[in-house]
């Protein structure tokens, strides 16, 4: 604030200018937004120049540090959306100094508020600074538009962000007299079958991101803080609320609720976590008592719903090797109230499974890290400058190594002693990270006397036919259930025969079914595993799960396996 406490007031002609007549409060506000705004892109531009994220955009966003969220979000996302311009008109207008290029997030968000926001409330050094460079900044701009033959900023951003389906709209109205909106366009395309047939020519997760608005937001209710029908409740009382019909505590809610200052969510008493990421510890299910180790545990949500699922007795092992991310999952457990989770700071891979200290793990949690491509959407990573680096050398290069991490992490998982259940989950859609990992480690596990098992049965999107035992593995797909997930339960043999009480959500009978079942689900897998690596990427479509599940392809298999 000292900012802005000495400045003298407005009597003089020059300080009826905006830049020079007194800050009012909203001046300020706008003022701080940018510099909490500048502060979240910084964190967001270097976690994605090292593919290492600290967190989501939303995440950092809805952290409690910032202030004004709303205003926060709109200005990251909005300079995102035009940062490649904003970029191109910097350097061609050449108008930064050393100093300023030192704090480029805070130079490319007041750029934006200046060439395609509200430049109206524009205080402070930086701005001074830009403002006083305004025509120049607009002349680039102008040419820029020029030399992409556009007639206006909209056709710009549009043509970067779907440049495939760009050239099908110009096509379009070159070619027909209809008129239509660019933007009533696209959200036609999505909406209908086009997206399929877009697939190949356009960026599936800007596409997903605008059909993302028609989809149910769901929340799980911490059961250590909440009981479910008090949560129905009090959501009630604002939204209509319901029980999902396969996933235990976990409630649907209508698309686009936002519920991120709900007293509930800022409790800890309800978790903002989607169908799909909850279906990773409900399908290990752990019994109260059990020790649990969870092998990749921050941000820490599937943490403490492991520690809701023991109901809090017995222990959970959470262990991160990121410092700086321990301190977040250190927040989940608070925030949770989840008190049997002890946090570990250690390499996973370095963890001694013949120590006494694990020699009571029963059940282990795998979700490492991965490419993030089946949340992409929801993060919101289709604004970042790394988005679409997937398929080229260097993103081909990352899936290789992550699967080499992932590997290496599911035969280290398999070799505590006294595991009996194991999932090993992603948020990935590629077939890399995930039937070729299960595939790779499946004679080592079936040697320690693991098998394949089929966590929520009911569910009908399963693995991709590429392994022996793929019916058992269970995929969501990013655009059909909002995030792409993929989930493979090993259960060792010994513990099969057992009668292991089923869990079933307490208020709902339809749900039994449901869940897991492994006694009727279990499979021998017989065939030896070929090391044969193919790489393949997996590009989303619920038509693929669909097609494995199409009574033509089972009799195919069928008649294969005799
Ligand atoms: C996909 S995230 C886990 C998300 C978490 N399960 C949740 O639901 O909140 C993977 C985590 O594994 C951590 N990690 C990566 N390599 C690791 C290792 N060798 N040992 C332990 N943790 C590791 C990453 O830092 C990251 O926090």
């Amino acid at each position: 604030m000292s900012r802005f406490k000495n400045r003298p007031a407005a009597t003089t002609a020059a300080a009826e200018k905006p830049e020079n007549r007194r800050p009012t409060s909203a001046d300020r506000s706008a003022y701080f937004a940018r510099r909490e705004a500048a502060k979240v892109l910084r964190a967001v531009l270097q976690g994605d120049a090292k593919r290492r994220a600290v967190g989501s955009i939303k995440s950092l966003v809805y952290s409690p540090s910032v202030r004004n969220k709303r205003g926060t979000f709109a200005l990251v996302c909005e300079t995102l959306k035009y940062l490649s311009i904003i970029k191109e008109v910097l350097g061609s207008a050449n108008v930064l100094n050393s100093k300023w290029k030192r704090q480029g997030e805070l130079i490319y968000i007041v750029t934006y508020d200046i060439l395609f926001g509200q430049a109206a409330s524009l205080v402070g050094d930086a701005e001074k600074f830009l403002l006083q460079r305004k025509d120049a900044l607009q002349s680039a701009l102008a040419q820029l538009l020029v030399r992409k033959g556009m007639k206006d900023i909209k056709d710009l951003t549009a043509c970067q962000k779907f440049p495939g389906l760009y050239a099908q709209y110009t096509l379009m109205m070159k070619e027909t007299n209809f008129v239509w909106h660019l933007e009533e366009f696209i959200r036609f395309s999505c909406r209908t079958a086009v997206l399929r047939f877009l697939r190949g020519h356009c960026d599936v997760g800007c596409l997903i991101s605008i059909v993302d608005i028609s989809k149910p937001r769901y929340v799980r209710v911490n059961t250590l803080k909440l009981d479910l029908k008090s949560a129905l409740q009090e959501l009630g009382k604002q939204n209509k609320v319901h029980e999902d019909d396969m996933v235990p505590d976990l409630l649907v809610l209508p698309p686009g609720v936002d519920l991120h200052n709900h007293p509930l969510v800022l409790n800890g008493s309800v978790f903002m976590q989607g169908k799909a990421s909850s279906m990773a510890a409900a399908a290990l299910q752990p019994e109260p008592g059990w020790e649990v180790l969870d092998a990749c545990a921050a941000p820490g949500n599937k943490t403490v719903h492991l520690a809701a699922l023991t109901h809090g007795k017995g222990k959970i092992l959470a262990c991160e090797l990121h410092k700086e991310r321990v301190q977040r999952l250190k927040e989940t457990i608070t925030l949770a109230g989840a008190a049997n989770v002890e946090v570990l700071n250690e390499d996973f891979l370095n963890l001694n499974p013949k120590h006494t200290s694990y020699s009571k793990v029963r059940a282990i949690l795998l979700d490492p890290s991965c490419s993030g491509s089946g949340t992409s959407a929801v993060r919101l990573d289709h604004l970042l400058p790394s988005h679409g680096a997937g398929n080229d050398d260097a993103g081909i290069n990352r899936l290789i190594k992550l699967q080499a991490f992932q590997k290496k992490a599911l035969a280290h998982a398999l070799s505590f002693p006294a595991v009996e259940r194991l999932v090993y989950s992603t948020c990935s859609v590629h077939q890399i990270e995930n039937e070729d990992v299960i595939k790779s480690v499946l004679p080592l596990a079936l040697s320690l006397g693991f098998q394949l098992a089929t966590p929520f049965p009911l569910w009908a999107r399963r693995g991709l036919p590429v392994v022996e035992g793929s019916e058992h593995l269970l995929r969501t797909d990013p655009a059909e259930d909002k995030e792409g997930f993929f989930i493979a339960l090993f259960v060792r043999k010994s513990t099969i025969a057992e009668n292991r009480p089923e869990r079933r959500p307490s208020t709902t009978t339809t749900t039994s079914e449901a869940l897991c079942s492994e006694k009727s689900s279990i499979s021998f897998v017989k065939k030896k595993q070929r090391d044969k690596y193919k790489l393949h990427l997996y590009c989303p479509s619920a038509k693929l799960s669909r097609m494995w599940l199409h009574p033509r392809y089972v009799a195919r298999r069928r008649a294969t396996r005799m």
